[in-house]
């Protein structure tokens, strides 16, 4: 077998495959639509036996939530950027390039499962994105905070199949109150602002 380049880049292994594998289903179940309309009773079948013998492996959904609270899980399950979680596109941003002021930066293209208007990204999509990645923001400046006030201006429509650049950046903290911006954007254009106000625990998170 040949090994990844730097132009073949590597596989996921492991529970990252299948989430990737979920994912790209979800992705061909909207493409295909009614034009798998004949083999649909059959597929879901198949999908379903998948569906269970997952659902055979996995532990009381009490245990489960109990590990989910671990900071690693929530990193590598959550419905942003998480490889683990099917939900999410992924946005990448492993390499967030820092500039150095405390922006972060991703990179995603969405395709037709994230479609609201025709051609487009669902706005509720951009408002999870931008909550996502301004919450990183935060977490990366040591102020990790819960969202309590999130406001977006929709400049222009987000195009679908297209590399999305999506920022974040923390700009200032008043006590527990944390003031944060973010966009989305792509070719020099701005599709998307957005500002967050979030707020710390009283009692700070534990590492
Ligand atoms: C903490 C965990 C964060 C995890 C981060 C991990 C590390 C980063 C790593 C990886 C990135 C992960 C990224 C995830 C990002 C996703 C974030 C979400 O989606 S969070 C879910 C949606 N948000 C909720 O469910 C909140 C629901 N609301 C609440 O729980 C409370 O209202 C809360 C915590 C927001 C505030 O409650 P209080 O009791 O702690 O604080 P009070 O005393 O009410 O307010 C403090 C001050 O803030 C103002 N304030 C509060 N809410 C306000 C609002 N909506 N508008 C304006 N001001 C508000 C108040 O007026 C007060 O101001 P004055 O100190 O008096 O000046």
């Amino acid at each position: 077998m040949s090994q990844p380049t730097a132009t073949t880049p590597a596989q996921p292994a492991g529970t990252e495959a299948l989430a990737a594998a979920a994912r790209s289903v979800v992705d061909a179940v909207v493409r295909a639509g009614d034009h798998c309309a004949e083999r649909a009773a059959e597929l879901a079948a198949r999908l379903r036996a998948i569906a269970d013998e997952l659902d055979r492996c996995a532990p009381p959904l009490q245990d489960r939530l109990g590990e989910m609270r671990e900071f690693s899980r929530s990193v590598k399950y959550n419905p942003v950027t998480g490889p683990g979680n099917p939900f999410s596109p992924p946005l990448d941003c492993t390499d967030p390039d820092d500039a150095g002021d405390g922006t972060v930066r991703g990179a995603v293209a969405l395709g037709l499962p994230y479609q609201g208007p025709p051609g487009h990204v669902h706005g509720g999509i951009s408002a999870l994105l931008m909550d996502h990645m301004m919450g990183v923001a935060n977490g990366r400046a040591g102020v990790p905070g819960m969202t309590a006030r999130l406001t977006l201006d929709y400049h222009r429509p987000v195009p679908l199949y297209q590399e999305l650049t999506v920022t974040a950046r923390h700009r200032s903290s008043d006590g527990r109150k944390v003031l944060t911006t973010g966009t989305i954007g792509a070719g020099g254009e701005t599709y998307v602002s957005a500002e967050g106000l979030f707020i710390q625990p009283r009692t700070p998170l534990r590492e």
